[in-house]
């Protein structure tokens, strides 16, 4: 492809919306680290990456809930633990988390091309922009939501809908880039266009399975 060929994928495309976690940055190292620090805190057994790579996705109580499950503790107050899960990743939000390879890359040509940009993640909304800034890639967005934005999240189209909205884009020209079902079904439920990575997190199961309309093994295929 020459390089001011377009990928398909973004033929007529004015809104970019992507998810965070897995599909712009791989942060379950540090979500694993405030998980375990919490569970450790409460005397509980640890659960480490591999599993937390399985449980992300839903925001971070359902994580959190889900890790007390996993160490058969769901009688504990979960409103406890959860808020101890956030005093660690606030703490170390980016210390290990790391942009994967071919974001920048994309973020660069969609600006450079005059595609305007937007995050929804399910994460809470607080940790959205030291995340972004420590990473430097704060400046290409232009609309940022968290799971705690509105009454409702992905797989609800609801912040994806209210995104378009208040950037005056029509569903039907916007792209919904993630990683797990939630971004898909959000996304199709939305009118919006949908493209998924494999590398994410999708709870053990290939993204490709939620039938999105492109899948890219990496963003830098964007370029
Ligand atoms: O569940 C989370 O906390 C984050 O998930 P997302 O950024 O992939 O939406
Ligand atoms: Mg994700």
């Amino acid at each position: 492809m020459p390089s001011s060929a377009i990928h398909p994928a973004l033929e007529g495309i004015r809104l970019a919306v992507f998810d965070l976690d897995g599909t712009l940055i791989d942060s379950v190292p540090d979500l694993a680290a405030a998980v375990d620090g919490a569970l450790c805190e409460l005397r509980l057994p640890e659960v480490g990456e591999a599993v937390v790579r399985d449980w992300v996705g839903n925001g971070s109580r359902k994580l959190v809930e889900r890790a007390l499950y996993a160490v058969g503790a769901q009688d504990r107050d979960l409103d406890e633990v959860h808020e101890a899960f956030l005093r660690h990743y606030r703490q170390a939000p980016c210390r290990l988390t790391q942009v994967y390879p071919g974001v920048r890359e994309a973020l660069e040509a969609l600006a450079t091309r005059g595609v305007t940009i937007g995050l929804i993640t399910n994460k809470p909304t607080a940790f959205i922009a030291p995340i972004l800034e420590s990473l430097e890639i704060e400046h290409y967005f232009a609309l940022t939501l968290g799971g705690d934005a509105l009454p409702t999240r992905k797989p609800d189209p609801a912040p994806l809908l209210h995104l378009a909205d208040r950037l005056g884009v029509a569903p039907s020209a916007c792209l919904m880039v993630g990683d797990s079902r939630h971004d898909i079904e959000a996304g199709r439920r939305a009118g919006f266009r949908t493209l998924a990575v494999p590398y994410g997190y999708n709870h053990g199961e290939p993204v490709a399975a939620s039938e999105p309309d492109v899948v890219v093994e990496s963003l830098g295929e964007l370029v």
